[in-house]
């Protein structure tokens, strides 16, 4: 019972303050008056006072201030009011009926406090009302109607609550708003484990549903929210790339398909023209080289010269053969990759002086340019490096490149397992159009990939497990963060789209491979490049060519700068032929290096078979004598012609 009342006292001492305050000061003025000699000064005083305040109290109400200095204004306005009306009864007839009217006088005096008071209760409602919607960050049909919720909790041991609000939101969840009786705290309710759990049991929720219970603040509410469990996510991801039943020539200007939207199931693309460039960054393992794999494949099907920058080697080496210049692979060789940018930006400067005379601002299809794609698996060992001055300008013109080359048919595609500002400097993030952002560690690694701020607004790839391979968030400039799954593309499936590159364009040299060593071994260096100017070939400026053999294929076709060791090696090795393990042992390639492809594209063409295992590897031999390469040319002053490049 004291507690009930404790409650009452607690919960509505905004109501009973003013005339129990008027009340007593008012019965210990009527008290001294009735007692003593009564005078006029002391109510006078009073009144005075609180007719200020009183006529400041409605004032105030009138005009719908809000000030903090209200409430108190109001409040003494009223006790002050009653007083005076009061005091001022019971100086002029200090009896019981005196007393009895001053004390209804003193009690309407406090009306205009009242009225702002439950004024500013229903306020206070509409917010924590409008607080929930928000919660629920969907839209909310708001339902008045009765449930079976207050009855669950008359249930629990709660008897006397009612339900003032049923929200109902599009999922399924419902929130249920109950007014408590007095008496019981919403807050000993929300804070017990066990009340919780047996309400959830009372409501006899499905299984998988959630429930929350929480207390209306200052308020006498309870508010009671049950989840449907999480939709089970139904988008399946193909196990094979749609690209890969269409293996024709394809459009440079399409975009590349590379995963699929994980909340609505369709397809994400990304452009290589349309938009800046791409940076794909994660952490080690989880699915950067295959959607790399995936963007290159596109490019190699379009017909794009492929500029390959891969420090590993591994990684990008398998598309090599692809290449158009032999010097088109770069390796672990920060040098060598600022020269290629350069190339580059000078290629973009032309093409930039074209569009000028022309007109125009971009390139369009038709205007006879070849793609030109840089691509850059692990951006940190060519950015991550001891030479400031070096890292400098390779981020100023790879910055240069990112920003101008799109509109001139010059993509760029960058990955990085170091996503690191000192890896990905914000020059270089903010150039880049479209981000994937793979797994991550940390929030502030997501940021590195995606921009300030985007990891706390939702797109958590600190949070993707790391058996979740492939899975990223895909932000592309002007839109939120998408939640994706990328397309597995294993090697295999990356053969199957060199094989076709290769019979769309037979005459590629592909590009050599800078095997770490090999360049100390290669018995006939390139010769320096002629002077700038110099007529080249045997011209009196170019001096006396330095002639070369050309080796070929059995059929004369010359065979690439990067397949050459294994040729020879297989020459050398007679009928006793050669296995990988042995072709690595010899420097020809490392264990990573796939010459597989290679061997398998001589034996289908009839120059090298299989005749069987040694040390448990294939063994190839060349199939026969005839195959042999032209015998060297002998140094004359006349050029082959087969040799190109006056060698
Ligand atoms: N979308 C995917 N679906 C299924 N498996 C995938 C997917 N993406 C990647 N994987 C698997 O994850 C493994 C690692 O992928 P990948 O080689 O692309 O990682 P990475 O991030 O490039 O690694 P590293 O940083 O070491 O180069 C591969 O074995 C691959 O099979």
């Amino acid at each position: 019972m004291l507690r009930i009342a404790c409650t009452v006292v607690q919960r509505r001492a905004p109501y009973f303050a003013p005339p129990v305050v008027a009340g007593t000061w008012g019965s210990w003025i009527y008290a001294s008056a009735w007692i003593g000699d009564p005078g006029l000064e002391w109510p006078i005083a009073y009144g005075t006072a609180g007719a200020v305040l009183g006529a400041a109290t409605v004032g105030a109400t009138v005009l719908g201030i809000r000030h903090p200095i209200a409430l108190p204004a109001l409040y003494g306005g009223a006790v002050a009011s009653g007083t005076l009306l009061w005091s001022a009864w019971q100086t002029a007839f200090p009896s019981a009926p005196g007393a009895a009217v001053g004390l209804v006088g003193a009690i309407a005096a406090g009306v205009p406090y009242w009225l702002w008071l439950a004024k500013h209760r229903l306020n206070r409602a509409k917010i924590d009302s409008k607080t929930v919607k928000q919660a629920a960050a969907v839209p909310v049909e708001v339902v008045l109607a009765p449930d079976d919720v207050a009855g669950a909790l008359a249930a629990t041991g709660t008897p006397g609550a009612t339900l003032e609000q049923m929200l109902r939101h599009p999922d399924g969840a419902w929130t249920a708003i109950l007014s408590l009786p007095v008496g019981v705290s919403p807050r000993d309710i929300a804070g017990s484990a066990q009340r919780v759990a047996r309400l959830q049991a009372a409501l006899r929720l499905a299984p998988g549903w959630t429930l929350e219970v929480g207390d209306g603040g200052a308020s006498h509410h309870l508010i009671v929210t049950a989840r449907p469990p999480a939709p089970q996510n139904t988008v399946t991801i193909p196990s094979r790339h749609p690209i890969l039943d269409e293996l024709e020539e394809w459009d440079p200007w399409q975009p590349v398909l590379v995963a699929i939207d994980l909340d609505t199931g369709e397809g994400v693309h990304l452009h290589l023209l349309a938009r800046a460039g791409i940076l794909i960054a994660g952490l080690q393992r989880m699915g950067k080289s295959v959607l790399l794999s995936v963007v290159v494949a596109h490019l190699a099907l379009a017909g794009a010269r492929l500029i390959l920058a891969d420090a590993k080697l591994v990684e990008l080496s398998l598309w090599a053969p692809l290449c158009q210049h032999e010097d088109d692979f770069i390796g672990r060789d920060p040098a060598a990759f600022l020269a290629k940018l350069l190339e580059l930006q000078r290629e973009i400067d032309v093409r930039y002086a074209r569009l000028v005379r022309e007109g125009r601002t971009k390139a369009e299809p038709g205007d006879g340019w070849t793609t030109i794609a840089l691509i850059v698996d692990e951006l940190a060992a060519f950015i991550d490096i001891p030479d400031r001055k070096l890292r400098g300008q390779i981020v100023s013109v790879l910055r240069d490149i990112l920003s101008r080359g799109p509109a001139c048919l010059v993509p760029v595609v960058l990955a990085t397992q170091k996503p690191e500002d000192k890896v990905v400097p914000s020059q270089i993030r903010d150039v880049c159009g479209q981000k994937v952002a793979l797994a991550t560690t940390t929030p502030e690694m997501t940021d590195t990939i995606l921009g300030r701020g985007w990891a706390a607004k939702g797109a958590a790839a600190h949070l993707i497990g790391e058996s979740e391979k492939g899975k990223a968030y895909l932000l592309e400039d002007g839109s939120r963060p998408r939640k994706v799954q990328t397309f597995p593309f294993e090697p295999p499936e990356r053969h199957e789209v060199i094989t076709v590159v290769r019979e769309l364009w037979p005459d590629r040299p592909g590009a050599r491979v800078p095997l770490p060593g090999a360049e100390d071994q290669d018995p006939d260096p390139v010769p320096p490049t002629p002077p700038p100017g110099g007529g080249g070939g045997g011209g009196p400026r170019g001096g006396r060519p330095h002639l070369r053999p050309v080796l070929t294929y059995p059929d004369g076709s010359r065979i690439e700068e990067n397949r050459k060791p294994l040729w020879e090696a297989l020459q050398q090795a007679g009928p006793e032929g050669l296995t990988k393990p042995e072709a690595v042992k010899r420097g020809i390639c490392n264990h990573h290096t796939t010459i597989n492809p290679w061997l398998a594209q001589w034996v289908r063409a009839g120059w090298v078979e299989e005749s069987g295992k040694r040390d448990r590897a294939v063994v190839y031999v060349l199939t026969a004598a005839q195959h042999t390469p032209t015998p060297e040319a002998s140094a004359t002053s006349e050029e082959s012609t087969a040799c190109r490049t006056s060698l």
